[in-house]
C-alpha cells in the first residue's frame, strides 16, 4: 500500500485516532483528520516516534499479561460471537417447533384444549408487539452497554497505552452482555420469538422495512384484539361442548364463534404463514438493523464518502492539503491567511485583462468597462488592468480581491524548522578570465586522489561533478565561467553557494576576470580566490592579490573577506589546499536543508539523448529524489524512471546540493528551470501545462526589462535604481560616462553601473542586464548576433551610442519623460569578410559572404571586428562576379568596397543599415 490514513494507523497502534492526530501534527506532519492520508515517508517517521513509545507502555503496564489477554479476548470474542448466532438461531428454531406443535395440536382438533391454548398460541404470537420484556430487557442492554463505554472511557483516560486492551476488553463485555441477554430471553420464554421480540424497537427508526413492519405490528396487534376478545367469550361459556362442535356451534352465527373457528384456520391457513412471514421479516429486520449500524460504523470510519468514489475524496484531501499549505504560506510571506483562505475573496492574477477580471467576478465585462469609464479609464475587454484598478473596482463592487502576482502563483514556502535543517555540501562553480586555467583546474579537482593514468573515464559528464575531501563533499557545476552561471541566475536558479574565480599569476586581472567579480557581487555569492599558474616563471601571486583589491576583493590576511590560495592546475599544486579552503567557506555560511522531505531543486544542463529520451541533470537543494517520484521540470514532467550520478552509477537516492541525471521526463528542460517532485502525478503534470501556458503567453507579451522608455514611467510607479551595463570601445568612454552620472542629479533616481568592460555587447551582457534589470549601453560597440536575439528574446534594451554625450542626454530625457523621437539604425544585413582582393585603382575589395538579411548598395555600413566598430561609411562598390548589382541576399557571395576604408581584413564583419526615425509610442 502506498499510504495509510491516519485512523488506520490508530487502529494499527491501538490509539485513539484524536491522539493519533495531534501527535502527528505535534510533529508537523501535515494531517488535518483522522481520515487524512500519510505518505509512506510519514508513516515510517510516525512509526519510529510511536512504536518505541507503545511498546515501552505496554511492557510497562500490560505485559506480561497482555498478549495472554488480548488472545484470551480475542478467542473468546470469536467463541461469543458464534454463541449468540447459535442462540438467535436455536430461539428461533424453538418458536417455530413450538408453533408446529401447537399447529398439530390445533389441527387434531382439541377444542376444550384449543380454548385453552390458543390464547397461549396467541400470546406467544402477541408478545413481540407491545413488547414490554423486548423493551426493559434492551434498556438493561443498553445501560450494560452505556457502562462497559464509561469503563472503556475511563480506562482509556488512565492510560493511553491501555487503550487497545481496554477497547478489546469492552467489545467482549459488550458482546457478552448481548448473549447473555439472548440466552436468558430464550430460556425465560423458551423460545418465544426471539427476533420478533425486539423488532417492535429496533427497527423503528430504519427506513425501508418501516412499511413491512409497521404492517407486522397491527397484523400482531389485530390478533390480540381477536384473542381477549375471545377469551372474554369463553368466560362467558366456561362449558363448552367439545371442539369437535365447535365448528358446528360457531357456524350458528354467535360472536366469539365467529372468532373461534376462524383462529385456527388462521393460524393453519395464513395464520400460520403470518407467524412464519413474521419470524422471518423480524429475522430479516433484524439482519437489516446489524447491516445497516455496520455499514454507518464502516462509513464513519472511512469518512462517509467511499461511495462516491476516491476521486471526490482526493479531491477533497488535496483541497484540504491545498487549504493548509495555503494558510502557512500566507502567513510566511506576511499576507494574511484569512484573505487567503476566505472563499469571498477573488484571486486576480496580476496583468489580468478586464474580461478575465470580469469572468473571475462573474459579472458582465461591460459593467466593469463602465466602472472603469467612470474612474477616467476608458479600457477594452482585451486591456490589462492595474493592480489599483482591480482593487479599485471591486472594492466599488464591495467584492473582497487579491491580487496574485506570478512569482505569488509559482512560489512555494517551504516551512522547514531548524530541527528539520540538515548541514549540507557546498555547490561551487568556477570563474574567471578566459585560459586562465578554469577547465585545467576542474580536471585538477575531478581527480584529485586518483593516479595520473587513471585519469579520465572517472567522472562521467552530467553537467556537475562531486569530489570528497576527507570526508566532506564538495558539488561542482562543471560549466566554467559566468555565462552559465547568469543565464541561470537570470532564470531565477541560485544554485552556487561558492564561486571559485581563477585568475593566472602571470596574466593578473584581466576583463572577465572583474565580469566575473561583479558576476558573483550582484549574486550575493562569495569568491575563493584560486591564483592558477603559480609554476610558471613569470608568476607573481601577490600582484594578482593588489590587483583584486581595486574591485574589492581583498585577500583575508590583508584583512578582507576573500579566501585567496596558490594553485598550479597543470601540476596539481595546492588543489587539496583549495578544497579545503572551500569547505572553510561552506562551513561559514552554514549551508542546510531539509533531506527529508519531497525533492526540489533546479536543473542544471539537458539534453534529448538518442537512446535515453530526454535527459536533464538536476541539482537537488531540498528533500531526497527517488526513483519512481512525481517530478515537474520547467514545463516537463514525468515520473523518475532513474537516476545517474556524476559517476555513471544507477543511484537510489540524490539528496540536497547531489547533482543526479534523471531519466523519464516527458520533454527536455531548459537549464535554469526549477524542478519539484509532486506526491501526485497529475499535479505535476498539471504545474507543468500551467507553465506552457504561461510561457506561451510570457512569449506573447513578453514582459520586458527596463528599458529608456519605460523609465520615467518606472519611476513614476516607484522605481528608485536604473541599473546599467556598460560597455565601450575604450576604457576612457566608460570612464568618462561614470564622471558624467556622478555629476548627475541622482536624489530621484540613483544610477548603477552594475557591470562596464571594454569590448562588444555579448549573450552575457544581456543574461546579466535581465537578471538585472538593468539597460545596456554601448560606445562604438556592437552587440554580438547572439546577443540581438538575446535581448530581442529577453526584451533587455540595448543602446548603442557613438558619443557620451547623447547617451547622458537620453538617460536625462528619459528620466523625465521626455525623451526625443527615437533615430534608429535599422540593420538590413551582415557579410562576413572571407577575402581581401587588391584591385588596381579601386583599392582594396572584400570578398564576403551574406550570413543575414541582404545588403543594398544604398546601405550605411559599418566595419566591425571583434565587436567593435572600426568604421563607418558608406558603400563605395557592390558586386556579384564583376557585375555591379543593387542588393546581395542572404547565402550569396559578393565584392564590398567601402569608402574611404581600405584596412579592411579578413574576419571583419560588415554590416549594412540605414536610419529611420521612429515616434516614440508611449
Ligand atoms: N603552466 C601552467 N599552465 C596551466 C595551468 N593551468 C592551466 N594551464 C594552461 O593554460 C591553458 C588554458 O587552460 P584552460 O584550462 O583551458 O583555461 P580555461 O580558463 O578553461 O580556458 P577557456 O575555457 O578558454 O576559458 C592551457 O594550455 C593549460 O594547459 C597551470 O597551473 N600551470
Amino acid at each position: 500500500m502506498a499510504s495509510m490514513r491516519v485512523h488506520e494507523l490508530a487502529k494499527e497502534f491501538g490509539m485513539d485516532s484524536k491522539e493519533l492526530l495531534s501527535r502527528i501534527q505535534g510533529m508537523k506532519i501535515p494531517a488535518k483528520s483522522h481520515a487524512s492520508m500519510l505518505t509512506d515517508a510519514h508513516v515510517e517517521q510516525i512509526r519510529k516516534a510511536i512504536v518505541p513509545e507503545l511498546s515501552a507502555k505496554v511492557a510497562a503496564k500490560i505485559d506480561p499479561k497482555a498478549a495472554e489477554v488480548a488472545k484470551a479476548e480475542a478467542e473468546k470474542k470469536a467463541e461469543e460471537k458464534a454463541e449468540v448466532e447459535r442462540a438467535r438461531r436455536e430461539a428461533v428454531e424453538r418458536e417455530r417447533a413450538q408453533r408446529d406443535a401447537e399447529r398439530a395440536r390445533r389441527g387434531k382438533g382439541a377444542g376444550a384444549a384449543e380454548h385453552r391454548e390458543a390464547p397461549q398460541a396467541h400470546e406467544k404470537a402477541k408478545k413481540p408487539a407491545p413488547a414490554p420484556v423486548a423493551s426493559s430487557g434492551l434498556s438493561s442492554l443498553a445501560k450494560q452497554i452505556e457502562e462497559q463505554k464509561a469503563a472503556e472511557a475511563e480506562r482509556r483516560k488512565k492510560a493511553a497505552a491501555e487503550a487497545r486492551a481496554a477497547k478489546l476488553a469492552a467489545e467482549v463485555a459488550k458482546k457478552k452482555a448481548v448473549a447473555e441477554a439472548l440466552a436468558n430471553r430464550g430460556a425465560k420464554k423458551t423460545g418465544k420469538v426471539v427476533a420478533p421480540e425486539r423488532q417492535p424497537k429496533k427497527p423503528a427508526p430504519s427506513m425501508a422495512p418501516k412499511s413491512s413492519f409497521s404492517s407486522l405490528l397491527s397484523q400482531i396487534e389485530a390478533e390480540n384484539a381477536r384473542i381477549s376478545a375471545e377469551k372474554a367469550a369463553a368466560k362467558q361459556q366456561p362449558a363448552r361442548p367439545a371442539k369437535k362442535h365447535g365448528k358446528a356451534q360457531g357456524q350458528k352465527g354467535r360472536a366469539p364463534h365467529h372468532f373461534e373457528p376462524d383462529v385456527p384456520e388462521l393460524a393453519n391457513a395464513q395464520g400460520e404463514d403470518r407467524y412464519a412471514q413474521m419470524a422471518v421479516q423480524a429475522e430479516k429486520l433484524q439482519r437489516d438493523k446489524v447491516l445497516a449500524d455496520a455499514r454507518a460504523a464502516v462509513a464513519a470510519a472511512t469518512s462517509n464518502t467511499e461511495g462516491e468514489g476516491r476521486r471526490k475524496k482526493r479531491k477533497e484531501k488535496r483541497e484540504k492539503q491545498q487549504r493548509e499549505r495555503m494558510a502557512m504560506e500566507a502567513m510566511e510571506r506576511g499576507i494574511d491567511p484569512d484573505l487567503v483562505l476566505d472563499d469571498s475573496v477573488v484571486e486576480v492574477p496580476q496583468g489580468a485583462t478586464v474580461g478575465e477580471f470580469a469572468e473571475l467576478l462573474g459579472v458582465n465585462s461591460s459593467e466593469i468597462i463602465k466602472k472603469l469609464f467612470m474612474l477616467g479609464q476608458v479600457l477594452t475587454v482585451t486591456q490589462t488592468m492595474t493592480d489599483e484598478l482591480i482593487e479599485l473596482i471591486a472594492d466599488d463592487m464591495g467584492r473582497k480581491v487579491r491580487v496574485v502576482s506570478p512569482e505569488e502563483e509559482y512560489a512555494v514556502v517551504y516551512n522547514d524548522t531548524e530541527a528539520d535543517l540538515k548541514p549540507r555540501p557546498p555547490v561551487v562553480t568556477v570563474m574567471g578570465h578566459v585560459d586562465h586555467g578554469k577547465t585545467s583546474l576542474l580536471d585538477a579537482i575531478r581527480h584529485t586522489g586518483v593516479a595520473a593514468g587513471e585519469a579520465g573515464g572517472i567522472t562521467q559528464h552530467i553537467g556537475a561533478s562531486v569530489v570528497n575531501i576527507n570526508g566532506r563533499q564538495i558539488t561542482f557545476i562543471d560549466t566554467p565561467g559566468h555565462e552559465a552561471f547568469t543565464a541561470m541566475r537570470a532564470r531565477g536558479a541560485q544554485v552556487t553557494d561558492v564561486i571559485v574565480l581563477v585568475v593566472a599569476a602571470d596574466d593578473g586581472v584581466m576583463p572577465q576576470t572583474i565580469e566575473a567579480i561583479n558576476h558573483a557581487k550582484a549574486a550575493k555569492v562569495p569568491i575563493v580566490v584560486a591564483v592558477n599558474k603559480i609554476d610558471k616563471p613569470g608568476a607573481q601571486p601577490d600582484r594578482v592579490r593588489q590587483e583584486l583589491v581595486e574591485y574589492g576583493v581583498i585577500p583575508e590576511e590583508w584583512g578582507g573577506q576573500n579566501m585567496f590560495v596558490n594553485v598550479s592546475a597543470k601540476q596539481k599544486l595546492g588543489i587539496d589546499d583549495l578544497l579545503e579552503t572551500i569547505i572553510l567557506q561552506a562551513d561559514v555560511l552554514e549551508l542546510k536543508a531539509n533531506p527529508d522531505a519531497l525533492a526540489s531543486g533546479f536543473v542544471i544542463e539537458a539534453n534529448l539523448d538518442k537512446g535515453r529520451g530526454p535527459v536533464a541533470t538536476v541539482l537537488v537543494q531540498r528533500g531526497t529524489l527517488k526513483p519512481g517520484d512525481a517530478v515537474v521540470a520547467g514545463t516537463s514532467h514525468g515520473r523518475v524512471r532513474a537516476l545517474v550520478n556524476p559517476r555513471g552509477e544507477h543511484a537510489k537516492e540524490a539528496r540536497p546540493s547531489d547533482p543526479v541525471e534523471i531519466l523519464g521526463l516527458s520533454s527536455v528542460p531548459t537549464a535554469g528551470d526549477e524542478f519539484r517532485v509532486f506526491e501526485d502525478e497529475r499535479d505535476a503534470r498539471k504545474l507543468a501545462e500551467e507553465r506552457a501556458l504561461r510561457a506561451r503567453l510570457a512569449a506573447q507579451e513578453a514582459k520586458s526589462h527596463m528599458s529608456l522608455d519605460d523609465l520615467f514611467n518606472r519611476i513614476e510607479g516607484g522605481a528608485t535604481e536604473l541599473n546599467l551595463v556598460v560597455k565601450a570601445d575604450v576604457q576612457g568612454s566608460i570612464e568618462a560616462l561614470r564622471d558624467a552620472f556622478e555629476k548627475m542629479d541622482q536624489s530621484e533616481v540613483k544610477i548603477n553601473i552594475i557591470h562596464s568592460a571594454v569590448g562588444g555587447v555579448t549573450e552575457t551582457d544581456v543574461t546579466l542586464a535581465a537578471a538585472s534589470d538593468a539597460i545596456i549601453i554601448g560606445f562604438n560597440v556592437r552587440p554580438t548576433a547572439g546577443a540581438r536575439k538575446a535581448a530581442e528574446h529577453e526584451k533587455v534594451d540595448i543602446r548603442l551610442y557613438r558619443v557620451i554625450y547623447q547617451a547622458i542626454e537620453d538617460i536625462n530625457a528619459a528620466r523625465v519623460g521626455m525623451l526625443s523621437p527615437e533615430i534608429v539604425e535599422r540593420d538590413t544585413g551582415s557579410a562576413e569578410v572571407r577575402d581581401v582582393f587588391r584591385v588596381p585603382k579601386v583599392g582594396n575589395i572584400a570578398g564576403c559572404y551574406i550570413t543575414e538579411g541582404e545588403i543594398s548598395r544604398d546601405d550605411k555600413v559599418r566595419v566591425v571586428r571583434d565587436s567593435t566598430v572600426i568604421f563607418e561609411g558608406k558603400i563605395s562598390s557592390l558586386r556579384r562576379f564583376k557585375d555591379d548589382v543593387k542588393t546581395v541576399k542572404q547565402g550569396y557571395e559578393c565584392g564590398i568596397g567601402v569608402d574611404g576604408y581600405q584596412d579592411i581584413k579578413v574576419g571583419d564583419v560588415i554590416e549594412g543599415y540605414r536610419i529611420e526615425e521612429v515616434e516614440r509610442t508611449e
